[in-house]
């Protein structure tokens, strides 16, 4: 699957970033809908190397969220995969992503990010929230089960943070209640994933023993 060089013919495209532990078919609907809906030519699905906000908890390693992410997408022409925020040391900050993205790619590509109603919640707590707002296109947002879409705390959001009102879009999708922290307590506990990810990615889970507790 194509990289970042591949990018210099497209102008309008959406980045799905996130943790990928492991991808789900939530993150894939999800990238498919934006697209169709928006008519954007591509997704760049982004895997970070050193997610800013799990340090925590410590993720898989990124070799293996990767290789589930390219299993995910390879059967659609239309997705893509960065390797932006894995080559670089420390933690995964969008802020510089999009700064490196913009410099890489054609001048007037138009970069809008992907994120689910939980990531907006925590977004004012981002690093340089104003600096993302000005390299976006669009802060294309999806509604997620379990998070209440609360208007009036949106309207407080924007009141906050300039340029978010102009570039915030909403956009519907199936809501579908899958998580990667409930597919990683699945396989630790023996119960199946099967329909919930791609099979490839199920079968590469099993086969690398990744979530299983330790013996
Ligand atoms: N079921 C879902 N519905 C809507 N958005 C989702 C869903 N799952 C993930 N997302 C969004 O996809 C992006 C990447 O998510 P991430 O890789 O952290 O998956 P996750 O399922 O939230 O993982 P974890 O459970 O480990 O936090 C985030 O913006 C998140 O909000
Ligand atoms: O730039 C930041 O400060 C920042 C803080 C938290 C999350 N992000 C990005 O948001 C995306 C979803 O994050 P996560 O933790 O839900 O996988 C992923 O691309 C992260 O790199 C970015």
């Amino acid at each position: 699957m194509s990289t970042d060089q591949s990018q210099s013919s497209t102008h309008t495209l959406a980045l799905m970033g996130g943790t990928f532990d492991p991808i789900h078919h939530a993150h894939l609907i999800i990238a498919e809908e934006v697209r169709t809906t928006l008519a954007l030519s591509q997704i760049v699905f982004v895997p970070a190397g050193h997610p800013p906000h799990k340090a925590e908890r410590g993720s898989t390693p990124i070799a293996h969220r990767m290789a589930m992410v390219e299993l995910a997408i390879a059967s659609n022409p239309h997705f893509s995969i960065s390797r932006i925020e894995v080559d670089r040391p420390g933690p995964s900050y969008l802020v510089e992503t999009l700064r490196l993205l913009h410099q890489q790619w054609e001048p007037h590509t138009r970069i809008s990010f992907i994120i689910g109603w939980d990531s907006l919640e925590d977004f004012p707590h981002w690093y340089d929230p104003s600096g993302i707002l000005s390299q976006l296109d669009q802060l294309i947002v999806v509604r997620r089960p379990g998070y209440t879409t609360d208007l009036d705390y949106l309207q407080r959001l924007e009141a906050r943070l300039p340029g978010l009102h102009e570039r915030l879009l909403i956009v519907e999708i199936p809501q579908l209640d899958i998580s990667s922290t409930n597919l990683r307590q699945r396989v630790a506990s023996g119960r199946t994933i099967k329909y919930q990810t791609p099979e490839a990615v199920e079968r590469y889970i099993i086969e690398n023993g990744l979530y299983r507790p330790p013996s």
